[in-house]
């Protein structure tokens, strides 16, 4: 159900609290054809609220004839920025980005947190955003975390399922998610709370076997039977099983692209406010699925691009799949044991 005006507004003035904005500070709200106009709205109250210009530049949708989903995770590396001069300019003299469009795995995202911008992501339902606003709690858990993994060379899964992989850690800098955008140079995503690498390239390997409940993002889907995935030298070479296995495999193989099967981002869900069960009671197209990628004790790994963390590989066809009751590993020692947080 929805959310008043007036708790959205004070959940986005917590959230630029915890951004540090200051007075006089200049904000531009990106915008486009799926904005939230509610959180726009509420978004430009706080904002004014905190006595800091208040932008807004609303950009022309694209990929909408290319993607087979409406989802915007679902076909990245171009947005409405790809080849805009002009506004990409206006962003990079933002002191800080509001962005209520998508511009998640794209050249242009870089070049404006290179130049010290700051950049949040904000495209969940208001509901989903006021349930989820992030804390300084929040950070201290992925930061906790981040140090872990950071320090670590090697990171196992397994699961009853059948689930044993590896992936060798250490080229690739963290995908720290908590919510808030505290410095220049970085970007979040509201809502999140999840921590993430990307393996050495080359160097996954194993079985991953999906259970009956795991997700598959951006399908929304939570899968009813097995399905197995074949990992060789950071590439998933088959899928096995059955209906949402084909299903799975023919939406990758449309884009046409052999990389789209290389191994992406790689961690766990840190948010103890987000659930497994939201996804559930969500039209297909409503959310992205957030609770699904943040929820405590999942393990949360991709396929696709590694631009994001500075890589080259730019396939517009990114898979986000939350596992449970898996058990990860870093250097030996567990993280997550059977889908539950190990906490200190
Ligand atoms: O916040 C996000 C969302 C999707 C993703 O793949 C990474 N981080």
């Amino acid at each position: 159900m929805s959310v008043s005006d007036f708790e959205l507004f004070q959940s986005w003035r917590k959230v630029l609290d915890l951004c540090a904005l200051r007075p006089g500070q200049a904000v531009t709200v990106l915008t486009s054809a799926d904005t939230n106009e509610q959180t726009l709205r509420c978004a430009i109250l706080a904002v004014r609220d905190k006595g800091a210009i208040a932008n807004r530049l609303d950009l022309q949708p694209v990929n909408g004839g290319t993607s087979l989903s409406r989802d915007p995770l679902a076909y990245v590396g171009t947005t409405p920025l790809t080849g805009n001069r002009p506004a990409l300019e206006m962003l990079k003299a933002s002191d800080l980005v509001l962005d209520l469009m998508t511009l998640l795995f794209s050249a242009e995202q870089h070049e404006i947190l290179a130049a010290g911008g700051r950049i949040l992501l904000a495209v969940e339902p208001p509901e989903v955003l006021v349930r989820l606003t992030p804390t300084l709690e929040d950070r201290a858990r992925v930061l906790a975390a981040s140090a872990t993994l950071r320090a670590a060379r090697g990171m196992r899964v397994t699961s009853a399922a059948g689930t044993d992989a590896t992936f060798a850690l250490g080229d690739y800098p963290m995908l720290e998610e908590y919510g808030f955008v505290d410095r220049p140079g970085r970007w979040d995503h509201w809502p999140s709370g999840f921590l993430a690498t990307w393996s050495n390239e080359g160097s996954a390997e194993g079985t991953i076997v999906l259970a009956p409940g795991d997700i598959l993002l951006p399908q929304k889907a939570y899968v009813t039977a097995p399905v197995t995935l074949r990992l060789e030298r950071g590439y998933v070479r088959a899928i096995e099983g059955g209906y949402e296995a084909g299903h799975l495999k023919d939406y990758m193989d449309s884009f046409g692209d052999p990389e789209v099967y290389a191994v992406s981002h790689i961690g766990w869900g840190l948010q103890k406010k987000a659930h497994w069960s939201v996804m559930g009671f969500y039209d297909r197209e409503a959310s992205i699925g957030m609770d699904s990628r943040a929820c405590a004790g999942n393990f949360l790994w991709s396929t696709g691009p590694n631009n994001e963390a500075g890589g080259t590989r730019d396939t517009a066809c990114h898979i986000d799949i939350p596992m449970r009751g898996c058990t990860v590993t870093l250097d030996g020692e567990a993280v997550v044991v059977d889908g539950v947080l190990v906490e200190d």
